[in-house]
């Protein structure tokens, strides 16, 4: 089990600072809250963690290892997962299919295996085909594994997304606004996933816009506003701290 640490990152943007000394931790097991109004700078902390973007100043640990300058491959491997803002799934595979690319952090047969059609890369299939099925029944999802990603719903692509993260067994996994768009229905739905996935001791970081699930779900909250953390504490603490009604009413 690892936890993600944040130490006194920084990163600007033609000479303006996007995220200006922020430190926080994510430990094993619990779902911690990164909340701001829009242009805080929460896309950019992911983006940094997940080696898409180049830190400007400051540390990047998981669990005791210096992830600073690991670029994005290294962070996968080293169980680091994410979900996009905005979906990122292949539309015209299957819902199964898109599910079972996100195991490639665990392939073993490797590429020539595969495309040589080997026993092994089929035993290996087989295996990964097993796992996605076991996600599609925790997601509700079996009666959909053949249909394609793209013909379905917004909130049913997020489950996908989301499967696909989950793949990867990581030990860290970073959610960027993993319910904009849902209905509550929907939302409290996958709020009970999250809460089932940090029980088995997976780092989550939650970055929403939607306080009131943030809230609901989060036992630690951080707060931004223009790339600087103004707040940090219990669900209560933070609603009731007067620079977060401010940033909040401000934007
Ligand atoms: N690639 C970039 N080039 C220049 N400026 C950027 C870039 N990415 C982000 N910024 C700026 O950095 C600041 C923080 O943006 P960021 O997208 O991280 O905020 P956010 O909190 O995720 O906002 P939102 O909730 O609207 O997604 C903004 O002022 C934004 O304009």
């Amino acid at each position: 089990m690892k936890a993600l640490t944040l130490d006194n990152i920084a990163r600007s943007f033609g000479g303006l600072p996007a995220v200006d000394g922020v430190s926080l931790q994510a430990p094993p097991g619990r779902i911690t809250g990164l909340i701001g109004p829009n242009g805080a700078g929460k896309t950019t902390v992911v983006n940094l963690i997940t080696g898409l973007l180049k830190v400007g100043g400051g540390r990047i640990l998981v669990g005791d290892d210096d992830m600073t300058e690991a670029d994005a491959p290294t962070l996968a491997r080293a169980g680091v997962a994410r979900t996009f803002q905005n979906i990122r799934l292949i539309g015209d595979a299957t819902v199964l299919d898109n599910v079972v690319a996100g195991f490639h952090r665990h392939e073993k047969a490797g590429t020539l295996a595969n495309m040589l059609g080997l026993p092994s890369a089929h035993h290996e299939r087989r295996e990964f085909e097993r796992k996605a099925h076991a996600l599609l029944d925790r997601f509700g999802m079996t009666a959909l594994a053949r249909h394609p990603a793209g013909s379905l719903s917004y909130g049913h692509q997020r489950r996908i997304e989301m499967m696909r993260a989950l793949a990867m067994e990581p030990s860290v996994l970073l959610l960027d606004e993993p319910v904009a768009g849902m209905n509550d229905a929907e939302a409290y739905s996958l709020a009970d996933i999250f809460r089932d996935v940090a029980r088995q001791g997976v780092a989550i970081l939650l970055i929403e816009h939607n306080m009131r699930f943030v809230m609901s779900l989060c036992e630690h909250i951080y707060v931004l506003a223009f790339g600087r953390l103004i707040a940090e504490g219990t669900p209560d603490e933070v609603a009731g701290n007067p620079r977060v009604i401010e940033a909040y009413l401000g934007s």
